[in-house]
């Protein structure tokens, strides 16, 4: 399955880390395929503004609808898309949105700058496609470059054939609901610290649990918001210690 990405933004150099690593090597498999335009591209005038300021007043700058609408109208002219716009006022993008989004054909990102775009982009779009305003995190980043990768990462990832040991999502971190617990490798002793014994007793059942025991110490002292949002049956006796 091929998943078309088109990202529109005022930075396009921005976006040239997707064309890295393991991101690069899906897009020259033809896993993915990727297109990054400026929206400059679709002013008519001399300054080339994209921006104007607010009505009702307030600091910053809004982006203008019209430059937007014809960058968006010519880049989803290609077909139908789900279109997502990165905002600090968005749903929170989750591990569940990038596996949802994973199974999309079309996807284009809209990467707003200044105080972010006028409403009624969002507003014209949502009529006739699925559009998401969504937030990475509760931190406020100047532009929606950034996120956009965060995104674009997070998806592609998921696509068959991209990642080396194909994760199953079941497997995926933050799939069993908990913190990933501490990883350890050669050498078994590193500036006097030592490997933990279980992990080379060979005892795998030892090692399961004494690895569900450090996921879960971690989850319960990091982030007891995951605890409570389990399933009730999720947590055996032996874990309930925690
Ligand atoms: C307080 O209101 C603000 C409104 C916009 C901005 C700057 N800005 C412009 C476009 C844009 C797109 C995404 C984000 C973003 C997303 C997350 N999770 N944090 N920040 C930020 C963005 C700053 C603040």
């Amino acid at each position: 399955r091929r998943v078309r990405i088109d990202v529109v933004t005022i930075f396009p150099g921005y976006l040239a880390p997707l064309r890295e690593a393991l991101l690069g090597r899906a897009i020259e498999a033809g896993l993915v395929e990727l297109g990054v335009h400026d929206l400059r591209d679709w002013t008519h005038d001399v300054h080339q503004a994209v921006d104007d300021s607010p009505y009702g007043g307030g600091p910053g700058m809004v982006m203008r609808p019209q430059v937007w609408g014809e960058a968006l109208d010519a880049v989803l002219a290609a077909g139908p898309a789900r279109l997502v716009v990165p905002t600090p006022a968005g749903r929170p993008f989750t591990q569940a949105t990038a596996q949802a989004w994973a199974g999309e054909e079309r996807l284009v990102f809209a990467c707003g700058r200044y105080e972010g775009i006028d409403q009624r982009v969002v507003d014209s779009y949502a009529a006739r496609m699925p559009v998401d305003e969504v937030s990475i995190g509760d931190y406020v980043l100047v532009g929606g470059e950034v996120a956009v990768m965060v995104m674009v990462e997070a998806v592609v990832r998921l696509l068959p054939g991209v990642l080396g040991n194909p994760v199953s999502a079941q497997e995926d971190s933050f799939s069993d609901g908990l913190l990933e617990g501490p990883a350890y490798t050669r050498p078994v002793s590193w500036r006097g610290l030592d490997v933990p014994e279980v992990l080379r007793s060979g005892n795998h059942a030892a090692i399961a649990r004494w690895r569900r025991d450090r996921a879960l110490e971690r989850t319960a002292a990091r982030r007891p918001d995951l605890l409570d949002a389990l399933p009730e049956d999720a947590l055996d006796r032996a874990d309930r210690a925690f």
